[in-house]
C-alpha cells in the first residue's frame, strides 16, 4: 500500500490515496501503521476518497482504530494533498466528512497549498452531557469530577465531542497521562470524549494541550481548538477571533456568531511518500 505521511502542527497522520489503493481493513491499518515502533507511527489513519456529495471525502481513524467523525488538522491536510497532487486545480473545495460536508479554501504559493481555511460548520454546545444551562441559554462551565477532583468543564460538538477545562495552573505542566484516560472514559461520556486542557493567556490567545480520544495526547488537535475557542467565548474568556498555541504550533479561529459558523486557518504539511511491504 503506498502512503503519505503529512502533518497539521505536529498531529500527524497517515494518508492513502483511495483513488488508486483499496484499504480493506482501516481500523486494523489503523492500529498497525499508527505504532510508532512497530508502524510508520502516526496518531492515526485518514483516507482520501471519491464522493457522491462533495469533490472528495475523508474517513479518518484514531490511533486504536476507532473512527473519528471530524479531524481539523486532517482536513487541511487532505486538502493539500489533492491540490499539491494534482485531483483537482479548484481552490474552493468540499469534503464530505462524517459531521458533514466542509468548505475549504486554499491559499497557493508557487503551484503548493501555504495556508488553508476550513469553515468548521456550526459549533455545538453540549448541554445533554453537562445538565446545566444558564438563563443566558448558554451552557457555561460545570463541575466534573475526575479522579477525586472537581474541574470546570464546558463541553462542545464539532461534529467529534470535546471536554474543556480552563486552568489557572500551567498546562505546560500538566501530566496528561495521568488525567487525560479519566476524562476519556468518564462515565459521563458513553462516547468517550477528547479533552481540552486550557490557559487564557490573554483575550485573543489561548494555550491548549489535548488528550483525544482513541489517539492520547497529540500536538494539536484542530476540531479540540475550535470548540476550545467557543467555549472561551461563551464563558466570557475571549474574542471572536483567537490565537490557539499548541504544542506543534498556532491556528486561527473565528466564530462569526452571526452565521453561526466556525473558520479555522493554519498550514498543512507533506512529510514523505512511502509503501508498506
Ligand atoms: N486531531 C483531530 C481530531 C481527532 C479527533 C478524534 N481523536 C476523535 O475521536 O474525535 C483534529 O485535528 O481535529
Amino acid at each position: 500500500m503506498k502512503f503519505t505521511k503529512m502533518h497539521g502542527i505536529g498531529n500527524d497522520y497517515v494518508y492513502v490515496n483511495c483513488f488508486e489503493e483499496t484499504v480493506e481493513n482501516p481500523s486494523e491499518v489503523a492500529v498497525k501503521i499508527s505504532d510508532r515502533h512497530f508502524g510508520v507511527g502516526s496518531d492515526g489513519l485518514i483516507l482520501i476518497k471519491p464522493s457522491k456529495v462533495a469533490d472528495f471525502e475523508m474517513a479518518m481513524y484514531n490511533a486504536d482504530g476507532s473512527r473519528g467523525e471530524m479531524c481539523g488538522n486532517g482536513i487541511r491536510c487532505v486538502a493539500k494533498y489533492v491540490y499539491d497532487r494534482g485531483l483537482t486545480d479548484k481552490t474552493s473545495l468540499s469534503i464530505e466528512t462524517l459531521a458533514g460536508i466542509k468548505y475549504i479554501d486554499l491559499t497557493v504559493e508557487n503551484g503548493k497549498v501555504s495556508l488553508v481555511r476550513v469553515n468548521m460548520g456550526a459549533p455545538e454546545l453540549l448541554a445533554d452531557k453537562i445538565p446545566v444551562i444558564s438563563d443566558t441559554k448558554e451552557v457555561i462551565a460545570q463541575p466534573l469530577l475526575v479522579n477525586g477532583k472537581t474541574y470546570d468543564v464546558t463541553c462542545v460538538s464539532m461534529g467529534n465531542p470535546h471536554c474543556i477545562t480552563f486552568m489557572e495552573e500551567d498546562v505546560r505542566k500538566l501530566d496528561l497521562t495521568a488525567v487525560g484516560p479519566a476524562f476519556e472514559n468518564h462515565e459521563k461520556f458513553p462516547n468517550r470524549i477528547n479533552t481540552e486542557f486550557v490557559n487564557v493567556l490573554d483575550k485573543k490567545t489561548l494555550r491548549m494541550r489535548v488528550w483525544e480520544r482513541g489517539s492520547g495526547e497529540t500536538l494539536a488537535c484542530g476540531t479540540g481548538a475550535c470548540a476550545t475557542a467557543v467555549a472561551a467565548i461563551v464563558n466570557g474568556l475571549t474574542e471572536e477571533e483567537v490565537t490557539v498555541e499548541l504544542l506543534g504550533g498556532n491556528l486561527q479561529i473565528r466564530w462569526d456568531r452571526e452565521q453561526n459558523l466556525v473558520f479555522m486557518t493554519g498550514p498543512a504539511t507533506i512529510v514523505f511518500d512511502g509503501e508498506t511491504v
